[in-house]
């Protein structure tokens, strides 16, 4: 036999073979021993029975509906506990006291990968990204949500109110119709023209390429994000839903790189700097800073932030201001067409501050609505447009004496943190009064999180508050609102967003 051949005839193995079959079989050894550590602590909290492989996928089979509502059950067993989709560990928190170490921590700020499905639309921006880039981002952007650069989009949340009122004045005859869609258009003209400076006209022309892309591109994610056999991009670009996906990017991205070139020139020829407000764009509107004038301006500072960067926040905004906003404002007008006294206080406050008349409101004015912003924040309560929110731990970290191991999903219910009966007695009860500050001082600080809390807080949470109280007071001057859908027949749908499940039907009637 030739020497260094077995009798089989292959060559036997030589001293670097032994080596890397060793070196391989400790890798395989010291992971299946890490993640065999990894399933004891996952399982040492309480959760629905898991199968081999699939996990819990079939616990949650079914429409959004059901996933929400068994994600719901998930929380009663316990403020901490867990499931799994596939392999995938996601441990679910649902009080106030197990959410706290995660909201408050500067290192736990790192988002899980479902929010990889919004990587095609917004890049890596504000919402999407971690480490480094979140923070320079965050920093860099805080300044943009000042107080007094809001006060200068009161006009535009105004001027589209008033075309929203006009609206809804043709459908005022008592019949129910669904608002729904009039106040995502509202929202949509409103981000569009504080974001990007740009009036993209949705109100009047609901059906433009790009209003409809935005709408659909929505959807599609949503859509996306419940079907695991269409996460992986090759499959779902073999499907008509990534074609349309691709199609509505190309008309959303299409339309913000237009303008933001189109704002960049503006600025060269006529120093928007310098000049700042009051002056005349092309198209004979008074132009003012929108989001996108303040990140040109910081990109002509720091020539590290270019195109690319400027398009991820403006989408990033975009995406972020508009379908939370239209939620939270139609919650609040079925809470108030289901609370008939309640929406008696709101418009007698309204009518002492505006006697009657139609003036636009100012700032002052806005302040004065106490009632109707104890109304907002029970509504985002009950509603909040946001029902969870998903983080993933780079280190282990405890909870209510749970191991809880690095690379598990953290999931944050804040639907059910808000219906917590020890924070709010009679939680599914609308009762405006639990914000009073005698009744804030005694919850605790993470019971109330519609807009999450700690660093990686809503950085526009007084953009829309602002925003909202504008369009709500606007509609509540003008109309009385009624549903005829009762409080405990109301069928939510928690998507990314919390919605209606059929829409939202209400009957105005005119209040002149
Ligand atoms: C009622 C309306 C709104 C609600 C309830 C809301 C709620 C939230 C929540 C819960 C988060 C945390 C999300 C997470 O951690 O996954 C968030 C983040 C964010 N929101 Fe809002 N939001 C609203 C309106 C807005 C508006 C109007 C804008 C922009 C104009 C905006 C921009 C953002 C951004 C950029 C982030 C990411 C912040 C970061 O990670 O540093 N939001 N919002």
């Amino acid at each position: 036999m030739e020497e260094g051949r077995s009798w089989l005839g292959v060559g036997s193995p030589g001293l670097p073979t032994y080596i890397l079959l060793t070196t391989c079989l400790a890798v395989v050894m010291t992971w299946i021993y890490k993640r065999q550590q990894k399933v004891w602590l996952v399982e040492q909290m309480p959760g629905p029975k898991a199968l081999p492989l699939v996990g819990n996928s079939l616990f949650f089979w079914g429409s959004p509906e059901v996933l929400f509502q068994q994600l719901y059950k998930v929380t009663e067993f316990g403020a901490v506990a867990r499931f799994w989709l596939g392999p995938k560990p996601y441990c679910l928190l649902s009080s106030a006291k197990a959410v706290e170490a995660i909201l408050s921590s500067q290192k736990h700020l790192h988002k899980s990968w479902d929010y990889s499905l919004l990587h095609p639309w917004l890049g890596e921006g504000l919402i999407t990204s971690a480490g480094k880039k979140w923070h320079s981002r965050r920093k860099l952007l805080t300044p943009a949500f000042h107080f007094r650069i809001l006060e200068d989009f009161l006009d535009v949340f105004t001027s589209q109110t008033d075309t929203l009122v006009r609206r809804l004045r043709a459908q005022a005859d008592g019949r129910p119709f669904d608002v729904f869609h009039y106040i995502t258009l509202c929202a949509l003209d409103i981000i569009c023209e504080t974001a990007m400076g740009r009036r993209v006209n949705a109100q009047e022309d609901s059906e433009s390429d790009f209003v409809r892309a935005v709408h659909d591109l929505s959807s599609l994610i949503q859509f996306r994000q419940f079907r695991p056999w269409l996460h992986p991009d090759f499959v779902f670009h073999l499907t008509s839903h990534g074609r349309k996906h691709d199609a509505c990017l190309k008309v959303i991205h299409g339309l913000a790189k237009q303008t933001i070139s189109m704002r960049r020139k503006v600025r060269r020829t006529k120093g928007f700097g310098a000049q700042k407000k009051a002056q005349e764009d092309d198209i004979g509107q008074k132009t003012r800073q929108a989001f996108l004038d303040l990140l040109l301006e910081y990109s002509e500072k720091d020539p590290t932030i270019i195109n690319e960067d400027i398009l991820e926040e403006v989408n990033t905004f975009m995406f972020a201001g508009h379908d939370t906003t239209t939620a939270a404002m139609n919650w609040f007008l079925y809470a108030m067409g289901t609370h008939k006294e309640i929406q008696t206080r709101v418009q007698e406050e309204l009518d002492e501050v505006f006697q009657g008349s139609d003036r636009p409101p100012t700032m002052a004015d806005l302040r004065e609505l106490k009632y109707l912003e104890l109304c907002m924040k029970e509504s985002l309560r009950v509603f909040p447009s946001v029902p969870s929110i998903i983080r993933e731990i780079k280190e282990e970290i405890q909870i209510n004496n749970y191991r809880i191991p690095a690379g598990t999903s953290i999931a944050i219910h804040v639907y059910r943190i808000h219906r917590d009966p020890e924070q709010f007695p009679n939680p599914e009860v609308f009762d405006p009064d639990r914000f009073l500050p005698e009744s804030c001082n005694k919850r605790h600080p993470y019971a109330y999180i519609p807009f999450s809390a700690g660093p990686r807080n809503c950085i526009g949470q007084k953009f829309a508050q602002l925003e909202m109280k504008v369009v709500l007071s606007s509609i509540l001057r003008n109309f009385r609102v009624e549903s005829d859908i009762p409080w405990k027949d109301m069928k939510v749908l928690g998507e990314l967003i919390l919605r209606p499940k059929e829409g939202n039907p209400l009957k105005l009637h005119p209040r002149k």
